[in-house]
């Protein structure tokens, strides 16, 4: 039972979240994160610690499911293994939050919970509060489709507020299937040192809101970094002082009287605000979710999956009877790549796929758009044109072995292209309703398809390096080296 102080406005506390409009999605068992840690009496850290497959994919581990049983620890959000903390009334920023014992760097503090609802549902709720006259705002994303709103019911780290200097960061987990968004510290933080977190709005225009963090390197308004923020200030110009940042009103979310007593400031907060005036506004948040030390890829923005290490290609689709240099480079895809399967669980979670860029091309802005008969594109890096770059060699046998795995490359593209064609409608299905998964095989497909052509590009690009240094170049003018009749013959330049 959480105990507030007098005077906080009332809201309905709950330490998990819930869902308006829909069930709490059921996880599939194949879907299941199930990691290989072992418990170790002699070393009870090893129990799901840092070095655990399913941590470092900021999932948490399934009960029933992980070897360590009851001595997993990872299930933090699942336990609510928070730390502990206390209301404060701040000068100036309404109620805040501040660390009521010493909190190490990395430290799991509260899940920021509340009322899980679509985007048109909280931008409904956004203009409904501001048109009721409730200043302060607690609607943040979860990812591009869900939003949490913990204006009515939440935990306490809805009384967190805005620093441009946090000391604290929001992350993303997935706990039983469904992304959950944790607050976490950046820093050692010590007791009785109020909690902040960057908000990074997504600005959904209105009234223009004072930052009172205090800091140096303040941006002066709740959500200035934000494109919503942005346009709808385009009008300022240096020297325009229409809208400089004494002409916006100061407004204290608290209507108290601020306590006498105040905790110690973090080193963004400084104490001198005024509570006066009463700027209407209604936003919603972005928490922007940083990444665990560990991994990028547990923050938004994940690295794609053309970056997995390159020794982690697989060989398994690819036969290119390479010469020995070039298999140098390949491994056994399942001894190089040990964390594949929690990739798939990654591009099987709502954010996961799209930041791995699953599908063909960029990532559509408008979901649930089926246009039929899509041709599969790759923009965005120039291909090599191994046929031409063939020609430039003056020995046949530095020839045909670029045009053989150019032509290798070209069917591992095809291969891709149809993949992506026979998987297109999961995907599809997958964008319109992201609380549906995308099935195991279909991942797994993709990623095969992609290791295989990464692959046959590098051996592509290495043979055509190998041979620009090892063999001559054709001089201009000379005719091909060659004899045949084929395709690939390489006719004498004009001009
Ligand atoms: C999620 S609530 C934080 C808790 C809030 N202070 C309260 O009393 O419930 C966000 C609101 O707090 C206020 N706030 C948070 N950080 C602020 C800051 N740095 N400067 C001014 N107001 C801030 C704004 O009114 C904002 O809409």
């Amino acid at each position: 039972m959480v105990q507030l102080p007098e005077g906080v406005p009332l809201f309905i506390h709950i330490n998990q979240n819930e869902f308006s409009g829909r069930k709490h999605k059921k996880q599939k068992e194949e879907d299941i994160a199930v990691c290989e840690c072992k418990y170790d009496a002699n070393d009870p850290d090893c129990a799901c610690g840092d070095r655990c497959l399913n941590v470092l994919t900021s999932t948490e581990c399934t009960p029933g499911y992980c070897p360590c049983n009851d001595y997993c620890k990872n299930q933090r959000f699942q336990k609510c293994e928070y730390a502990k903390t206390q209301l404060f009334k701040t000068e100036g920023r309404g109620w805040g939050l501040l660390a009521d014992e010493n909190i190490k760097a990395g430290q799991f503090i509260i899940e920021y919970c509340g009322e899980v609802i679509s985007s048109e549902e909280a931008q409904r709720r956004s203009q409904t509060y501001e048109s009721q006259g409730l200043k302060d705002a607690y609607i943040i994303s979860l990812n591009a489709n869900y939003f949490i709103d913990a204006t009515k019911k939440g935990s306490c780290a809805r009384f967190i507020n805005h620093s441009c200097q946090p000391n604290c960061e929001t992350r993303k987990w997935t706990v039983l299937g469904e992304i959950r968004v944790g607050i976490f510290a950046k820093q050692d933080i010590s007791v009785g040192t109020e909690l902040a977190y960057d908000y990074n709005f997504e600005w959904y225009g209105g009234a223009n809101v004072r930052c009172l963090c205090g800091a140096d390197n303040c941006s002066k308004f709740l959500g200035a970094k934000s494109s919503g923020f942005l346009e709808h200030n385009h009008v300022w110009e240096d020297g325009d002082d229409r809208y400089t940042v004494e002409k916006i009103p100061l407004y204290d979310s608290a209507e108290d009287e601020p306590s006498l007593k105040l905790p110690k400031s973090s080193s963004s907060f400084k104490s001198e605000f005024i509570a006066s005036g009463n700027g209407d506004y209604s936003v919603i948040m972005d928490a922007s979710v940083q990444s665990e030390p560990q991994l990028e890829s547990t923050a938004l923005v994940i690295e794609p999956l053309y970056s997995v290490p390159v020794e982690g290609v697989s060989t398994s689709t690819v036969k290119t009877d390479a010469s020995e240099e070039t298999n140098v480079y390949s491994q056994d895809a399942q001894q190089a790549f040990p964390h594949k399967d929690a990739m798939i669980s990654r591009i099987q979670s709502n954010s996961a796929c799209r930041n791995f860029h699953i599908g063909s091309g960029s990532v559509p802005k408008k979901r649930s758009q089926h246009i039929p008969n899509r041709k599969a594109k790759h923009p965005g890096r120039k291909q090599v044109d191994g046929k031409h770059v063939a020609q430039l060699f003056a020995s046949k046998e530095a020839q045909e072995e670029v045009m053989k795995y150019e032509e290798i490359k070209n069917q591992a593209t095809t291969k891709l292209d149809s993949i992506y064609n026979e998987i297109r409608p999961a995907i599809e299905e997958h964008e319109r309703d992201s609380q549906d998964s995308v099935p195991t095989s279909v991942a797994e497909k993709w990623i095969e398809a992609n290791c295989s052509k990464m692959k046959a590009e590098f051996d592509l690009y290495f043979s055509i390096v190998k041979n620009a240094l090892c063999t001559p170049q054709r001089q201009s003018g000379e005719t091909k080296p060659s004899g045949g009749d084929n395709e690939n013959e390489i006719k004498p330049e004009t001009n």
